[in-house]
């Protein structure tokens, strides 16, 4: 019997409207590229991710768009939000300057963050590797430069951010623990019993595997 372990983190991609943000989603999620989206009001997107063996994640990521009448909704998501991607547009100097005078002022201090240089495959980059670096040292995250049109580095941008929230999350675990907040379960799905540990909602341990 396998012993598997299932938790739900919450993430959002916050940049400028038309950084690629719902591009590198559908990328992500559903490996398509999708040209010209048109501009995202708010959209719950959900995935699961296998983090180590027997771990599993069920991610659900908050696409809310970077147009500034929308911005208002974002306050309401941060505290349910376990970490963010900060995406700017290596085409647009603007939206790199933006990380840190729009962007980084919605973060609670000390928030799991990689900063991610998107559109990665275009000819007319004006953002060097070595500024967007600079910038990833001075906030403290993890760089990656990635494009939704070739799919390069995309799952790697996700999966840091979920690999860093992971290790905040197992830091905090032995006070969890002492609290009893989840219960050993016995999963069955078709032929395949496992045993799993389910976190606990009020005296209740639930999943929506
Ligand atoms: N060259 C290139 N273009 C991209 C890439 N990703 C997205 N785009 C284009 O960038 C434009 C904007 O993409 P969106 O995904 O709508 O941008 P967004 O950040 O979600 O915009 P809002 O919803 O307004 O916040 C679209 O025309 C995409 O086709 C990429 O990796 N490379």
């Amino acid at each position: 019997m396998t012993e598997i372990q299932i938790r739900m983190f919450q993430i959002m991609p916050l940049g400028d409207s038309g950084v690629g943000k719902t591009t590198l989603l559908n990328r992500y999620i559903d490996d398509s590229y999708i040209p010209g989206t048109a501009i995202t009001m708010a959209q719950l997107r959900i995935t699961n991710v296998e983090i180590e063996p027997g771990v599993k994640v069920k991610l659900q990521i908050w696409d809310i768009g970077g147009v500034k009448r929308l911005r208002k909704m974002i306050p309401l998501h941060i505290p349910n939000t376990d970490g963010f991607l900060l995406v700017f547009d290596l085409t647009d100097r603007e939206s790199f300057a933006n990380i840190k005078n729009e962007w980084i002022p919605f973060l609670p201090e000390s928030s799991p963050c990689v900063l991610v240089g998107h559109k990665s495959d275009h000819k007319h980059r004006c953002v060097s590797r070595e500024e967007a670096e600079e910038l990833a040292k001075e906030l403290g995250v993890s760089y990656v430069e990635a494009s939704s049109v070739t799919g390069h580095n995309v799952k790697e941008a996700f999966e840091t951010l979920v690999q860093q929230i992971y290790r905040e999350k197992k830091k905090q675990e032995p006070q969890k623990q002492e609290t009893g907040a989840s219960r050993s379960c016995l999963l069955i799905t078709g032929d395949n019993i496992c045993r799993c540990s389910l976190p606990l909602v009020g005296n209740r341990a639930w999943s929506s595997c």
